[in-house]
């Protein structure tokens, strides 16, 4: 049998969900009519300076107001949670973002509390991430609900997909293990203690990867034809002393094996923050909804 190897990219899809959201934002009244998205980072990181400076961009296309906070390592729990109770009250802010990771004094968790549901535009509060649980997934998890629209573009069909999540964490491989059972695929979840990696990822028709480590994923752990969702983002050196992005994935080994892989840079990435755009809009009429807004 042979088999149509490509790199799947993810900007047809950005640019859908994008211009989805831009017609809203218009169909609204414009930027002046929404209220801005504010992005929380505390402390600096490369990764998470690599995405807010895509959010910032994906606001412009999208027609959105971005605000983008940089505050103090030194800054104190109560503080930040001072600051998020006033955004919460602030009818000018949409919704809030708090980049991870947070400096090791602050309590993810709880700040993530803190943001209101209806303002919680990555559905990371834990009450905005139990309604996965019941395949309610308007509102999910940027990059969750990225790999789902990138195993959507492969044209495959999700239902009794055999799919392998590598990675559990709240933010990526646990929502994304409910938004394909929601999609009725077969879901199969590993991590740092799973015994055998490659044993579960050959048997699957689609391999999701959100680990964090370089080359992870070799050609001798896909199944051939197979679909390859890399989602990891790691900024690595090279001897000439130049940094770049890498994926979790081993691409062009794994391209000669798989039916399917997406890039890093260009694939899951850009769809996260469109899917951001999305999530922004689906609060805005919620917020409506509300009786918030007017
Ligand atoms: N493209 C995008 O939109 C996004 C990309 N990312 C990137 O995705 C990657 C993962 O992010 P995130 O989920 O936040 O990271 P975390 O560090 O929170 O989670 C990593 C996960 O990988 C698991 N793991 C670690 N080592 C292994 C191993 N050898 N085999 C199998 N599983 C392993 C861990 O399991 P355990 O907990 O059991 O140790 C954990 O569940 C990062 O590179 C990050 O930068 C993140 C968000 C968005
Ligand atoms: N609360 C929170 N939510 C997150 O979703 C989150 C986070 N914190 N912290 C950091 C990680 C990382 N992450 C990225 C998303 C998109 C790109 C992205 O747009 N990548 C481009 C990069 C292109 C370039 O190099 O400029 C691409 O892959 O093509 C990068 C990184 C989201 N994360």
């Amino acid at each position: 049998m042979t088999h149509d190897h490509r790199l799947l990219k993810g900007s047809a899809v950005r640019d859908r969900i994008l211009s989805e959201a831009r017609a809203y934002v218009d169909a609204a009244g414009g930027s002046e009519q929404i209220g801005r998205l504010v992005s929380i980072s505390i402390g600096e990181n490369p990764e998470v300076g690599v995405y807010v400076r895509n959010q910032a961009r994906g606001a412009l296309a999208a027609g959105l107001r971005f605000d983008q906070q940089l505050w103090g390592d030194e800054v104190s729990q109560d503080e930040c949670k001072q600051l998020i109770l006033e955004m919460n009250d602030d009818p000018n802010v949409l919704g809030i973002i708090l980049q991870r990771p947070v400096p090791d004094h602050i309590n993810v968790r709880s700040l993530q509390s803190a943001i209101h549901p209806l303002k919680d535009v990555e559905g990371m509060n834990p009450s905005s991430i139990g309604n996965i649980v019941y395949s309610d997934v308007a509102l999910a998890p940027c990059t969750a609900a990225a790999s789902v629209e990138m195993i959507k573009e492969t044209g495959l069909d999700l239902e009794g997909l055999e799919v392998v999540m590598i990675g559990h964490s709240e933010i990526v491989g646990k929502p994304a293990a409910f938004l394909l059972m929601a999609e009725g695929a077969t879901v199969t979840v590993c991590h740092h203690m799973t015994r055998s990696l490659a044993m579960h990822s050959r048997r699957a028709d689609v391999v999701v990867v959100a680990v964090g480590k370089p080359n992870l994923i070799g050609p001798d752990m896909i199944k051939p034809g197979a679909a390859v969702i890399d989602i990891g983002i790691n900024q690595i050196t090279s001897d000439s002393g130049k940094t770049k992005i890498v994926g979790d994935v081993d691409t062009d080994a794994v391209l000669e094996v798989a039916g399917w892989v997406t890039p890093v840079p260009g694939g899951v990435g850009p769809v996260t923050v469109a899917i951001l755009m999305r999530n922004a809009t689906v609060a805005h009429q919620r917020q409506k909804a509300a009786g918030w807004l007017d």
